[in-house]
């Protein structure tokens, strides 16, 4: 087997696993990888044609269709993943057409019966007779309406379009919907923070990043090689991720002796950024995790600080009622679809569904009642998600503050503009919403609340 056989091969291995036990591939391919003994090279080729078919699934199968003549939902699932990796090599890598037709060819009969390796022949040689930019007219040309037609070009589920079009509606920014998806197609930036009171981010080998006023970017792509992050000092965190923390810890001065929890803190990247900046400001930080394996995590996060936070292994929605009115700050990053994070997880866009939604809202509705419960009278909340989607953001606070009064919305784009390097661009609102194409973070979604002093 030749080497870019073998990263075929292994490309192939991991996305058959994504789709057949629910695997993720960024966990995945790291182990397909090391068994293969690819060299460099070639582990960077599996890795394209990895997470390039798995992001680009959506599209690739709307031509996949056209060349077949028929619905890929009546293709046999393992006959498709081929022919998935196959129109990633011939549509997006310019791979040439003999080398992808031949040995996908060869995949397949490894895989499938002598009919299906005639099958695959067949519909790649039809998709070889057209260009790439040919396919994408006559894919858009086939879409019914405006909005399936970038959906469909920008391989994103229709449903996530409309949402996110939804939203970018409301801050009067509807043409920006084809640059966010876009931006949704291409690898982030490895981004760190560096934890204050244990490095610089002017000091740690990174780029200083544009708007976290601890951020960084690696110059290099492997954080392990980075002295600050392999002492603990640095984490790999999003830079949206760092605001939303920062937006909480900075949102007002550090009276000594404060008390923070951190309700839903695995794997634990913003509990040690709020850990380090109670630690500086004299307060303590208290952090929770339902589940017990990433619990671990946190208290892994956590290990760099002589004296760690304590860790508790509760359900959040209980912990209003277990501690009434005990904590200053309080972060609740919420569990959510991860709509925001979408350029990090290449198969997340399908495995999410609209259903997903309205579930983990009336989880996200529950937490923020409870950790409003948990706050002191005169306390604030960070409530965030990195989904931008309007059922989980706007919706759920609009929903609780109708029932809780003594709770108001604090001008969360002045906290964050305060606190960020240079100026964001942040349409008129309460809250700050992130972009991956506006400011180059996830998606997140900030919402900073007080309760009224009784
Ligand atoms: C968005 S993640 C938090 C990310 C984390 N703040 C960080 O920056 O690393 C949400 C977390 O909430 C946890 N979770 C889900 N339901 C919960 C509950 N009822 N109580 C507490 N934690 C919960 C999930 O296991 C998940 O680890």
């Amino acid at each position: 087997m030749s080497y870019a056989q073998s990263a075929r091969r292994v490309a192939l291995d991991v996305i058959m696993a994504v789709r057949e036990s629910d695997a993720y591939a960024n966990l995945l391919l790291p182990v397909h990888l090391e068994r293969a003994k690819l060299s460099p090279a070639d582990a960077g080729l599996a890795t394209e044609l990895t997470y390039g078919t798995l992001r680009m699934q959506g599209y690739y199968d709307a031509v996949i269709a056209q060349a077949a003549g028929r619905a890929v939902s009546k293709i046999d699932p393992p006959v498709l993943d081929v022919l998935r990796l196959a129109t990633h090599q011939l549509l997006s890598m310019r791979v040439p057409s003999h080398a992808a037709v031949d040995e996908s060819v060869r995949l397949a009969k490894t895989i499938g019966s002598r009919s299906a390796v005639g099958f695959v022949n067949a519909v790649l040689r039809a998709i070889t007779k057209h260009e790439p930019e040919v396919w994408r007219e006559r894919v858009i040309g086939a879409a019914g309406s405006g909005e399936e037609a970038l959906a469909l070009a920008y391989s994103h589920p229709l449903w996530v379009t409309r949402a996110f079009r939804q939203v970018l509606v409301a801050e009067g920014r509807e043409v920006e919907l084809e640059g966010l998806l876009a931006a949704d197609n291409v690898p982030a930036r490895v981004s760190v923070a560096a934890l204050p009171g244990f490095a610089d981010a002017a000091h740690i080998d990174v780029t200083i990043a544009e708007y976290s006023p601890v951020g960084g970017i690696l110059r290099e792509g492997d954080p392990g090689k980075n002295a600050a992050v392999a002492s603990g000092r640095a984490r790999v965190q999003d830079e949206g991720s760092q605001l939303a923390a920062l937006a909480l810890s900075r949102a007002r001065p550090i009276v000594a002796g404060e008390s923070w929890l951190d309700m839903c803190a695995g794997p634990g990247g913003k509990a040690a950024l709020l850990a380090a900046e109670a630690l500086l400001g004299g307060a303590q930080l208290t952090a929770n995790e339902l589940i017990p394996a990433r619990a671990k995590l946190v208290r892994n996060a956590l290990a760099v600080f002589d004296v760690p936070p304590e860790v508790w292994e509760k359900d959040g929605v209980e912990i209003g009622q277990e501690h009434p009115g005990e904590f200053d700050r309080i972060l609740l990053d919420a569990p959510c679809t991860g709509l925001g994070a979408l350029r990090r997880r290449p198969e997340a866009r399908w495995r999410k569904q609209p259903g997903d939604v309205a579930q983990l809202g009336a989880l996200q509705t529950a937490l923020l009642h409870s950790a409003l419960d948990a706050l002191k009278p005169g306390g604030v909340l960070a409530y965030v998600t990195c989904s931008p989607h309007a059922a989980e953001t706007k919706a759920v606070v609009g929903s609780v503050l109708r029932k809780v009064p003594s709770v108001t919305k604090m001008d969360t784009p002045a906290v964050v503009r305060q606190i960020a390097v240079h100026e964001l661009d942040m349409p008129e609102a309460s809250h700050v919403q992130l972009w991956p194409h506006r400011h180059g973070t996830d998606a997140m979604f900030i919402q900073l609340l007080v309760k009224a002093d009784s």
